[in-house]
């Protein structure tokens, strides 16, 4: 071990930096000046754990699989940094937990992996591998080789983030008419790539000549080419992945070559890398039809030295305690102040995803049922909170918590780089204030108020004649909404919900009721739920807070529970003998 001796005698170790993969020397270069490099490939899963221990940083590409398992072994990690795009192979969630950043480089193999698509579409297109076998083999089959051109055909791309729109460049100046399914695209840049966009994969998978997929693996893409969708395109149709293993039903594949019902593939990625023998990726590369390559997307010298020198720096800045560019997790937090922030982060997203669980649309038997969204929002930071040198992962938190619950998460990563651009697009406009007011008559050093201004009015109506009599006053769109909470002992507390004061942890499936405050509504709620088998884990009674305008005599009821809690359970709590208004909020 490389041990620096300083001027007064003492030693200081250089930071230890593994690297169980072949990363290019051009980024390890830079690394090398101050830090301990240890390249050590072929290290098993096992081997791997039992020194990860020593390490600040680790460096990886597609085949590490840094596991929960790993992490949780990992005492001095600061930072994964994987040298290329997909982080499929890391569990991001449990580096979060573990303060660890999780790095990638997302534009270093982009041009690569576009171009490694365009040669598959025109080697599937021209029967390029089976003529040469064919020809290596001594034959000369110029008849059973005819292939079709790719000008004039349908591209159809699922996917069009940055690899997707590359290779719709590409394949523009190749004549081809494109078209692409992504939710979450960007129309303009599509336009400019001539690319139409379209509503459903349903509709690019009937159109397609050849489908080319560029996602990530995700919940929402795993599987998401099997034999349904297969079977609606057309017999003549060619597929492409160079995105991930595991998008397309391997099987279903190999079935829907065999039966003509597609007619071939160029695969570069597979559900078992390298694939187990007699497995479906196995089978699936045997196939004559299939044109398939050992996941070389991002292989070439170019992209290589990209991503290497991109992450490399990355590690510096991480370990010299400064922001990397390209953090996966959200949202990044730098590693001296992860600790310290991460409880008020937790806090924040949880007040953001209650506020657009409770005063979304979901309340039933409430006068606010069919409410805008509103989009203008005041956080306010009291206490130590107020002094801190950057609030950008608190915003970046709220913004995470008020558009999960209402997105499909898995395709939307919001974290600190994306949290203002993804705010902006959805016209959520964010004040932040530092409150200076001294909390010392308070239990905590830190207080956070979000309140959600009544900036835009909601369309609201009573929806439920039966409780117009029993129903207080609405809030109507004049009024602010406000949540509080705190920390305490590093954990998030909710202490206020609108007029309402009491003090409950914001996690699970909660039960948030509205009632008058009086005898047995506890009960009538308590035996609804078990007669519903839902099981209660604790109870909170929020009464009004000092100073709350309105009716004296009611209450919030917060209760935790096991499970769901079905809509007709829900429906059924309120009315004259039970409560105002119900809803859950899954946290
Ligand atoms: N074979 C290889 O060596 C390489 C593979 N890749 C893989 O290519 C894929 C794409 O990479 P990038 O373009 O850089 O990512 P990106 O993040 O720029 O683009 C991904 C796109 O997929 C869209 N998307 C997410 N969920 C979707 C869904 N359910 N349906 C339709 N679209 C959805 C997103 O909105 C986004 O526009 C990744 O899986 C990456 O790991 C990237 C480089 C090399
Ligand atoms: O960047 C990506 O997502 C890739 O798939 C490239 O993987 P690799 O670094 O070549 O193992």
């Amino acid at each position: 071990m490389a041990i620096p001796v300083t001027r007064n005698g003492t030693t200081t170790p250089k930071p230890k930096i593994l690297i169980p993969e072949k990363v290019s020397p051009d980024g390890l270069a830079l690394l090398k000046q101050s830090f301990e490099v240890d390249e050590k490939k072929g290290l098993s899963p096992e081997e791997l754990e039992s020194i990860i221990g020593e390490y600040e940083a680790l460096i990886v590409r597609s085949e590490t699989k840094v596991t929960a398992q790993l992490l949780a072994a990992a005492k001095k990690l600061k930072v994964v940094a994987r040298a290329g795009v997909g982080v499929d192979n890391v569990d991001v969630e449990a580096a979060t937990k573990h303060g660890i950043i999780v790095v990638n480089s997302p534009s270093g193999n982009i041009n690569a992996a576009a171009e490694h698509t365009i040669a598959l579409m025109m080697a599937v297109a021209r029967n390029v591998s089976d003529a040469c076998s064919s020809i290596k083999a001594g034959k000369w089959e110029r008849s059973r080789l005819v292939g079709i051109e790719t000008k004039g055909r349908t591209l159809a791309i699922v996917g069009l983030g940055k690899v997707g729109l590359t290779v719709a460049r590409i394949a523009n100046g190749l004549g081809m008419r494109l078209v692409a399914y992504d939710p979450y695209a960007n129309p303009n840049l599509a336009t400019a790539a001539s690319v139409t966009l379209k509503d459903s994969l349903a509709e690019i998978l009937k159109e397609a000549d050849f489908l080319t997929l560029h996602t990530p693996l995700i919940a929402s893409t795993k599987g998401m080419i099997g034999a349904a969708e297969l079977a609606t395109m057309k017999p003549t149709a060619r597929i492409l992945n160079v995105a991930r293993g595991g998008m397309i039903d391997e099987d279903a594949l190999v079935e829907a070559l065999d039966a003509g019902t597609i007619a071939g593939a160029g695969i570069d990625v597979f559900t078992s890398e390298p694939p187990q023998p007699n497995s479906s990726a196995s089978r699936l590369i045997a196939h004559h039809k299939v044109v398939a390559t050992p996941h070389l997307g991002a292989s070439t010298k170019e992209a290589q030295e990209n991503v290497s020198i991109d992450v490399c720096e990355q590690v510096i800045s991480i370990l010299n305690g400064e922001l990397p560019r390209s953090a996966v997790n959200a949202p990044l937090i730098l590693p001296e102040e992860y600790r310290t922030l991460q409880p008020f982060v937790n806090l924040i997203e949880k007040m953001g995803s209650i506020y657009t669980q409770h005063y979304g649309s979901h309340l039933t038997g409430s006068s606010t049922r069919s409410q805008t969204f509103r989009t203008s929002f005041d956080i306010i930071y009291e206490g130590s909170l107020s002094t801190l040198n950057t609030t950008k992962p608190l915003f970046a938190a709220l913004v995470k918590g008020l558009l999960t619950p209402i997105t499909s998460s898995d395709g939307l990563n919001i974290n600190i780089v994306n949290a203002e651009l993804l705010a902006k697009e959805r016209g959520i406009l964010v004040n932040e204030i530092r409150s200076r007011e001294n909390l010392e008559d308070k239990p905590y050093s830190s207080f956070v108020t979000l309140r959600a201004r009544a900036t835009r009015s909601s369309s609201h109506k009573r929806t439920d004649k039966s409780h117009a009599e029993l129903a207080p006053q609405p809030l109507t769109p004049t009024e602010d909404q406000v949540i509080q909470g705190f920390v305490s002992a590093n954990k998030p507390y909710i202490s206020r919900l609108d007029r309402f004061q009491g003090e409950f942890i914001p996690q699970g499936t909660l039960l948030i009721c509205r009632n008058f405050d009086s005898c047995g509504k506890i009960g009538f709620v308590g035996s609804a739920l078990g007669r519903a088998g839902v099981n209660i884990n604790f109870m909170n009674v929020a009464p009004l807070h000092e100073g709350a305008e309105g009716e004296r005599n009611e209450a919030l009821m917060i209760l935790g529970v096991d499970g769901e809690v079905g809509e007709g359970v829900v429906e059924g709590l309120v009315g004259e003998e039970g409560v105002l208004q119900a809803g859950v909020v899954c946290l």
